[in-house]
């Protein structure tokens, strides 16, 4: 049985999108002392930095990690600008081959930063190829093939890579010790967001009260892009729907408008609960299952949906398929079947895909 379609709100979506680029920029702090949230990375990260300037070297290499929209990029351009340095931009999926790599890297000047995102994602050649120049600062290329095939090494300025991850586990081993400095991070809390967006409304100009920023931080899911893509939408809503002054009930009726409930939760993450819970009785439902009956694709409830339902605990992983908490019957209003908290017996397990 196929349910009424569910087109995925892009507003709760944690990804980049590209036509926001410039959206986003705008609002991206350039300062540490004013990127907020995160204090144990500001303050650690803040002092690697500075001992670097102290000794007036290049900063180590650092591995930003965490899922997205929670500030990587942004961290990584901070952390040039504190360092008075240029930054370099590219991405592991673009970088394929080992060439394309030495060609970057023999073009950076002296102390610039290199940000490499998805950096899980690069090639093995092209990994291999970092290794040496993140310790040597040297790159080797092989010219000719076969047996005549000859390294010429190239040496390369000091530079400092800041290689971005949501997958820290995927990295082998040998890179990650080559960074030195790791940071993880994590989820914001409503009171980081509520500052994020009262700075972000102050760029934007909008007129945000404290408690229309309390309620849209409340719906935006532990992160600032989500934050900031609420932020725009509401003010919209409010310059043509209101007297442009951003309330809590303005805010909560304009996101009421695009579906966002009050948790963040959205059409989709509703028509998710709402297949497990009244259509499979709780579960243990298998994924594909779900995907078909919420009229979606597969890949889309497994990337966009289940990850925040599960850290809310609302469904739970298990070797049989995905089972709804009795927190998930709550919030669609139902009361949980007698027994069903038992379904934490089961156990969460730790397989990636489990249910299909
Ligand atoms: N601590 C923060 N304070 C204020 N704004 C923030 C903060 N962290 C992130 N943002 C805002 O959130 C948006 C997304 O941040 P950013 O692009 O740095 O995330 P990311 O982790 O690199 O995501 P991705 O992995 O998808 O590239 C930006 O507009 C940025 O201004």
């Amino acid at each position: 049985m196929t349910g009424e379609p569910t087109s995925v709100s892009d507003l709760i979506r944690p990804d980049a999108d590209p036509n926001e680029r410039a959206a986003e920029s705008a609002l991206r702090p350039t300062s540490l002392a004013e990127f907020e949230g995160q204090p144990r990375v500001s303050d650690q990260l803040g002092l690697v930095l500075e001992a670097a300037r102290h000794r007036e070297a290049t900063a180590d290499h650092v591995l930003l990690s965490g899922p997205p929209g929670l500030g990587k990029t942004t961290l990584a351009m901070i952390i040039a600008a504190e360092m008075a340095a240029p930054i370099r931009i590219s991405s592991g999926p673009a970088i394929q081959h080992a060439g394309d790599l030495a060609a970057i890297l023999s073009g950076l000047v002296e102390g610039e930063v290199f940000f490499l995102d998805e950096i899980h994602r690069m090639s093995r050649p092209a990994e291999e190829m970092l290794y040496l120049a993140m310790e040597d600062f040297r790159v080797d290329v092989v010219v000719g093939k076969g047996p005549g095939a000859t390294a010429i090494p190239i040496e390369i300025p000091p530079f400092t890579l800041v290689g971005a991850t949501t997958r820290a586990g995927l990295l082998p081993g040998p890179l990650r010790d080559r960074f030195g400095f790791t940071a993880q991070l994590d989820f914001y809390d409503t009171t980081a967001l509520e500052h994020i967006l009262t700075r972000s409304a102050g760029l934007l100009g909008a007129r945000l009260r404290a408690e229309g920023a309390a309620e849209i931080a409340r719906r935006s899911r532990g992160t600032p892009r989500i934050a900031n893509r609420l932020l725009r939408r509401v003010r919209d809503y409010a310059q043509v729907r209101a007297d442009g002054v951003i309330t809590r009930a303005v805010a909560a009726r304009a996101l009421e408008l695009y579906e966002v409930d009050e948790i963040g939760l959205d059409r989709l993450d509703r028509a998710v609960l709402d297949a497990v819970c009244r259509r499979f009785g709780g579960g243990p439902v298998g994924l594909s299952t779900i995907a078909v009956s919420v009229g979606e694709e597969r890949e889309t409830v497994e990337e966009v949906a289940e990850p925040f339902l599960v850290r809310k605990g609302y469904l739970m992983r298990t070797p049989r398929g995905r089972v709804a908490t009795p927190a998930a019957w709550r919030h669609l209003g139902l009361a949980p079947p007698a027994g069903s908290s038992s379904a934490a017996d089961t156990g969460p397990d730790l397989f990636e895909d489990s249910g299909s």
